[in-house]
């Protein structure tokens, strides 16, 4: 089983995207489908927004009043932070429920909005972001799910920059506005990432096969991810032993987490990361040793 996290800002085509590889046989878990179960009626969830926020969020029949809730996240941070602080801790632990519930071999993609925003992506073996110019994203918002252009601009401004978020993308897609003239990209690109990353990576994991070297210099950004992963998953310091050519060589401390992001067991204190796009080798060291002098 792989775990695939899937972001991008609001109207980039996540859902596009998630159908595209749901085709392909990928398990969705969608994330703003789950943030709509943990606070339906007679929910603890549902519950604690309205010991926060007040009997005004709630529509006569009971159920959460959407907009009305909206209107008072979206442009104030203080509420949003404490909206988010009920919801997400839910909604965490449901995505790791129906992640581990899915068959052995599957690849589980899970459509998370805020998967960076949150802190969550290196907790994630394989990151992809679906990416769509902000101006294109008002427009789809406005023109296809009827959003006032203030209630658009103030959800963008509720999410992570573009550069943050291409900063954590293992996978950055692509998806402007499509042409009419031409054929659309995004379902070629999304076959080509099934068939040469997800399902090779999935089954190298499920084998406890190391992913092989391969040429080229290691981009400094794909060296911070994984650097950032491992520490993620091992909880303690990691330094780049080294990265001038793959695979990436890092020394932690301890193996912590490390298969629950795409790494296998390499023997002899080793890990390896089955990424076919990422091969980075771990050496696991005494806490004291990594950072300290060689
Ligand atoms: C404020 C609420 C009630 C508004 O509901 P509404 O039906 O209008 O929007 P919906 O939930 O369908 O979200 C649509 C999109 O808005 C954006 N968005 C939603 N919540 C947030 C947030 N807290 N911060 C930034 N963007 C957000 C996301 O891009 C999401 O895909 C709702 O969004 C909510 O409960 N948000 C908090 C939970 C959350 O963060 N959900 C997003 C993913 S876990
Ligand atoms: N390349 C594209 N060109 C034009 N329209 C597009 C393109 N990709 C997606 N869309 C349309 O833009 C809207 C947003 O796409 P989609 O629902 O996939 O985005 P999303 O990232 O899941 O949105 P949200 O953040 O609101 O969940 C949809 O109406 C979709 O049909």
């Amino acid at each position: 089983m792989l775990r695939v996290g899937l972001t991008g800002g609001i109207g980039a085509g996540k859902s596009t995207v998630a159908r595209l590889l749901a085709g392909h046989g990928a398990v969705l878990v969608d994330a703003d489908v789950i943030a709509r179960e943990v606070v339906a009626r007679g929910t603890p969830g549902l519950a604690a927004v309205v010991e926060e926020f007040g009997p005004d969020v709630l529509t006569a029949a009971g159920d959460l009043d959407r907009p009305a809730l909206g209107r008072r996240v979206f442009g104030d941070e203080r509420q949003r932070a404490a909206l988010n602080a009920i919801v997400h801790p839910l909604v965490a632990a449901r995505r790791a429920e129906l992640a581990a519930a899915a068959p052995a071999g599957s690849v589980v993609v899970e459509d998370v909005p805020l998967l960076v925003e949150t802190g969550a992506a290196p907790g994630y073996p394989l990151v992809v972001v679906v990416d769509a110019d902000a101006a294109e994203r008002v427009r789809r918002l406005v023109t296809e799910r009827g959003m006032s252009e203030d209630d658009a601009l103030a959800r963008l401004r509720a999410q992570a920059t573009d550069d943050e978020r291409r900063a954590a993308a293992d996978v950055l897609l692509a998806n402007p506005r499509r042409a009419e003239d031409r054929p659309d990209p995004l379902p070629g690109l999304v076959s080509a990432l099934w068939s040469g990353r997800l399902l090779p990576f999935e089954a190298a994991v499920r084998a406890g096969r190391p992913a092989p070297a391969r040429p080229g210099v290691p981009p400094a950004d794909a060296v911070e991810r994984a650097r950032r992963r491992v520490a993620h998953a091992t909880a303690g310091p990691v330094e780049v032993v080294d990265a001038s050519a793959w695979p990436v060589r890092l020394r932690a401390s301890a193996e912590g987490a490390l298969t629950t992001v795409g790494y296998v067991d390499a023997g002899q204190g080793r890990f390896a990361s089955a990424d076919p796009g990422a091969p980075v080798a771990v050496e696991l060291v005494r806490e004291a040793r990594v950072g300290g002098p060689a």
